[in-house]
């Protein structure tokens, strides 16, 4: 009789083979999912960057080193990682939930991994933006570290879910990539029969304490929190985010009458900031009070959540939180602008015919057309459940990405692109190195002569408003700024100080801020050398910072600003190129220069 060796041996080597796969892909997965996990610890503060966590899994199987992307313009997950876990990277395994964007060009993540001496990498998702995507992978590659993709390389159901997790922690920017809109949750607290509020409006409070604390949580995670003009009259909101997490969102109202109280907790802006969005030409007289109170008003043509969503992506925003009434709820479902619903629901019986409800009407008449949510999750919290789910699934990686021109201009409506003007804006731009909050320390000389080391430009930037002021307040927030956590901190300390102490900014300020600035560019551009070969390979084009809402240093909207920074990089560029002579002086201006700029502008 034939007998065949292979046909003994293989089932029992494939059955082996298999469970070690079921088994490296448990660990792999649960790896994966921790990575997942601490970088959803700064939710909210790495906006407009992704969440990113990395672990490091020792040759000898132990978690040896753990970081994640703190914030915006603060070290990779990767560099926190390997210091952490130092020697004992030595034919280790990293563990990274989504792909390292290098947004800088100096490949800091890819460059840590290799030289501590990683020799696997296992990747969540790769970066969802397509000029960054598969960077990183094949630069590990061709550095001879295996790497290994989820859903590519690796695939089981234990490693589908990993992969859940990935994208979860990441559904922002996933859906900001794909819709081109921020990711948005509504967010609302109902009783057991279905009501936000008594007949009466009266809603406080339908949710308990708990509830309540888990949906500052909720907000210290989005970039901005949203109400209707009704909800304002009837609640007088804060809106903030106090369970002590830091981030603070953006607080906007949408009105279209723009018939608001004149009293308002929203209307303080001293620590957090309002926009309201309007209908254009609205209520003048109170648009400027609202402004004498540092609110920021927005007019639309028609205000609708589709455009006020379209205007917010063009800001930068990666996730909204909803906390309306039902009637703008019921608009913006009905514009698909809302992603996932959390509903906390208390067991309480309020009854009343008029009481409000959730929703509002969105023109169904068949239980049939109800919108049905996915990946529902139930959650007890104190005595009400939290049931959230999603309207729209989360993109998956091959959906409709920005290309490297959609990227590259972030507000096509401000001007056609062109291959002669390159704009830059956020620093995961393909020239976002450009921006001031890129992770680019600089040594500069303080007052006494010494070399202070700034983490960025926008610190050194930010904190000059307040030097050589003789008063200790102005001193220690110089110090504050210096040592603030990442730039977006930084530039937040130094507009709010300005906005709430302009007696402590010095006084020769408007006169200097340019020069301040191009001493900062200066330094940054020399010192690091692929930073200045980046700056001299866009010789010939135009350079402009496609911010639509910093007339000064930014272009605008419509190119109505004046692109102060583009200019001083160009200018630099010319330096640097041998072509000018020019120093700074050439384009400081005076303060009543610049007014007359901005009038003839
Ligand atoms: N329990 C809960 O979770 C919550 C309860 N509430 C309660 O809900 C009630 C308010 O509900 P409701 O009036 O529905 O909520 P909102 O005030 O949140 O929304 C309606 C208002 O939004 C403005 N708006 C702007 N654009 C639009 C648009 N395209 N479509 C619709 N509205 C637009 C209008 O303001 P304007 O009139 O100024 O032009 C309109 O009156 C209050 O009693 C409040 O206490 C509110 C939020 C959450
Ligand atoms: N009534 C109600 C909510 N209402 C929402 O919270 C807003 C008030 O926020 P703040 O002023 O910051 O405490 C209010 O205007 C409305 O948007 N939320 C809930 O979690 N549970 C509740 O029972």
């Amino acid at each position: 009789m034939g007998f065949s060796l292979l046909a003994l041996v293989t089932p029992i080597f494939c059955k082996a083979n298999n469970n070690n796969n079921i088994n490296s892909h448990s660990l792999d997965a649960s790896y994966i999912r921790r990575a997942a996990e601490i970088a959803d610890k700064s939710a909210g503060f790495t906006s407009p960057h992704p969440n990113f966590g990395c672990v490091i899994v020792s040759a000898a199987g132990k978690v040896a080193g753990e970081g994640y992307l703190y914030a915006q313009g603060t070290k990779p997950a990767e560099v926190l990682a390997v210091a952490a876990a130092a020697e004992q990277c030595k034919g280790a395994t990293a563990y990274l939930n989504m792909e390292p964007g290098d947004c800088y060009g100096d490949r800091a993540a890819v460059s840590a991994l290799v030289q501590a001496g990683i020799t696997r990498v296992v990747v969540g998702i790769r970066h969802p933006l397509q000029h960054l995507r598969g960077n990183a992978i094949r630069a590990l590659r061709s550095e001879e570290l295996q790497v290994d993709v989820l859903g590519e390389d690796l695939q089981s159901k234990t490693i589908e879910e990993a992969l859940k997790s990935c994208l979860l922690v990441n559904a922002p920017l996933l859906y900001r990539a794909a819709s081109r809109v921020p990711f948005a949750v509504l967010k609302y607290a109902m009783t057991l029969d279905g009501k936000i509020a008594a007949s009466s409006g009266h809603a406080w409070w339908i949710s308990s304490k708990k509830s309540r604390s888990r949906v500052f949580e909720l907000r210290g995670k989005s970039d901005a929190i949203i109400v209707g003009g009704n909800t304002v009259r009837r609640d007088n909101p804060q809106l903030t985010a106090r369970h002590g997490g830091g981030h603070v969102p953006m607080r906007i109202v949408l009105s279209q009458t723009l018939n608001l109280p004149e009293e308002a907790n929203l209307w303080d802006t001293a620590d957090v900031p309002t926009i309201v969005a309007t209908q254009r030409g609205a209520r003048k007289s109170f648009q400027k009070f609202l402004a004498s109170k540092g609110v920021e008003v927005v007019e639309f043509d028609i205000l609708n959540p589709k455009d006020v969503m379209e205007y917010l992506y063009d800001r930068g925003y990666l996730s909204i939180l909803w906390e309306c009434g039902g009637t703008l709820a019921a608009s913006a479902i009905s514009s698909g602008v809302i992603h996932k619903v959390y509903a906390f629901v208390a067991p309480k019986i309020i009854g009343g015919k008029n009481a409000p409800s959730p929703v509002g009407e969105l023109g169904m008449v068949e239980m049939t057309q109800a919108l049905e949510l996915i990946d529902v999750c139930y959650e007890q919290i104190g005595p009400d459940m939290l049931i959230s789910g999603f309207l729209h699934p989360v993109p998956d990686l091959t959906p409709v990405i920005p290309s490297v021109e959609e990227t590259s201009a972030i507000d096509p409506s401000v001007t056609a692109y062109e291959s002669s003007i390159i704009f830059f804006y956020k620093t995961w731009d393909p020239y976002g190195a450009f921006s001031n909050f890129s992770p680019h320390a600089i040594q500069m000389p303080c007052e006494s002569g010494n070399y202070l080391t700034w983490p960025s430009v926008e610190h050194y930037y930010q904190a000059h408003k307040f030097v050589g002021v003789n008063d200790p307040v102005a001193r220690n927030c110089v110090e504050d700024i210096r040592s603030a956590k990442s730039p977006e901190e930084a530039a937040r300390m130094g507009r709010t100080m300005q906005r709430q102490h302009p007696d402590l900014v010095r006084s020769d300020w408007e006169s200097v801020k340019i020069d301040v600035m191009y001493k900062a560019l200066k330094c940054k551009f020399s010192i690091y050398p692929h930073l200045n070969s980046m700056l001299l390979s866009t010789a010939g084009s135009v350079l402009v910072e496609a911010s639509p809402h910093d007339l000064f240093w930014g272009g605008g909207r419509e190119g109505e600003g004046l692109n102060y920074l583009g200019r001083l990089l160009m200018q630099l560029r010319s330096e640097f190129l041998g072509e000018s002579s020019s120093s700074s002086n050439k384009i400081s201006i005076t303060h009543q220069e610049r007014e007359n700029e901005l009038k003839n502008a």
